[in-house]
């Protein structure tokens, strides 16, 4: 289980990079085609989607809707066959220190301490040492790290990899963290504390956010507005404003306008999970799965 220690207390809340402009993300008739093994393959048609700057937007869908294509277009890494896709109206032409990207696997430097992995990228910007020092312990201590500063990536629990990996992308001040399944791997107590932890870097920061994850209650809990996708070839199948209020405490998923979220986006995913599935079930055979079976009920003989 991982350990998390209070902010410090002399942690400013307002951080170096609070008053760098912030990054509004615009993605216009996005297609993309992959040059697949058995011929083209359409991986993600027409998707518009807009990131508000300061906003925490998540995408939801089923598997192999485009969700991780997305992102890598987000983050430079990849060219749609058309579609524009711009960041503070500029078209992006390849990845930048702007865009922080987190994946679901930790890619720390394992022969370097926490905190010289966040300093990794300052160091490459060529920040004087005490500088980067000052400016990693800052952010160490929002994430509750400051006591493992000096510790080694195999010395950390899953958890803790993934906090100082969120650590190290926020570290050369982007204005947009793009979150790809970060909590996947994680357990779910370590993923609720995680959740807390990202909503306050992310609201004491103020940075565009844009999360890919498979879990609805995770969205719900972190976003301002939900984008849901179709099964592939992905497309945007529905907008979803979340109007909880924050601070969010994590009772919070208790709550009657919460749980009404979460009823809605149940049925529009599993719509398209059940798709995604390529006809192999359907849901009316799930729902005789168990009750009726040549004539004998099994619910009955169970
Ligand atoms: N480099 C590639 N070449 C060919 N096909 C690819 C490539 N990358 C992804 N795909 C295919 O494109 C589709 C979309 O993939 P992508 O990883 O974006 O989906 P996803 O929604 O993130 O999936 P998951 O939720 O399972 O991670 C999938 O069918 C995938 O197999």
């Amino acid at each position: 289980m991982t350990a998390v220690s209070p902010l410090p207390a002399d942690v400013p809340a307002a951080s170096p990079y609070a008053d760098r402009p912030k990054g509004r993300i615009e993605i216009t008739d996005f297609s993309l085609r992959y040059d697949g093994a058995n011929g083209p393959m359409d991986a993600v048609s027409d998707v518009s989607l807009t990131v508000e700057p300061g906003e925490f937007v998540s995408i939801i869908g089923p598997s192999g809707c485009g969700k991780s294509t997305l992102l890598n277009a987000l983050a430079g890494f990849l060219k749609p066959t058309s579609g524009v896709v711009r960041v503070d109206g500029k078209p992006i032409e390849g990845p930048s220190a702007d865009r922080g990207m987190i994946f679901q696997q930790y890619s720390l430097f394992p022969w370097k301490t926490v905190r010289q992995n966040v300093e990794f990228g300052l160091k490459m910007k060529g920040m004087e040492a005490s500088e980067r020092k000052r400016a990693a312990r800052t952010l160490l201590g929002l994430a509750g790290l400051l006591p493992f500063e000096n510790h080694y990536p195999d010395k950390l629990s899953g958890g803790m990899k993934q906090r100082v990996g969120i650590v190290r992308a926020l570290a050369t001040g982007p204005r947009i963290l793009l979150l790809d399944e970060p909590f996947g791997a994680l357990d779910a107590q370590t993923r609720l504390i995680m959740q807390q932890i990202l909503t306050n870097m992310w609201q004491r920061l103020k940075i565009s956010v844009l999360f890919v994850t498979h879990d609805i209650d995770e969205a719900i809990f972190l976003s301002d507005r939900i984008y849901v996708m179709t099964a592939r070839p992905g497309t945007i199948k529905a907008e979803i404003a979340v109007p909880l209020p924050r601070p969010r405490q994590p009772a919070v998923i208790m709550s009657s306008e919460f749980l009404a979220l979460r009823r809605g986006l149940m049925s529009l995913i599993r719509e398209e999970s059940l798709k995604a599935m390529g006809g192999e079930i359907n849901a009316d055979a799930l729902l005789g799965l168990g009750a009726n079976f040549d004539g004998h009920d099994l619910s009955r003989a169970l």
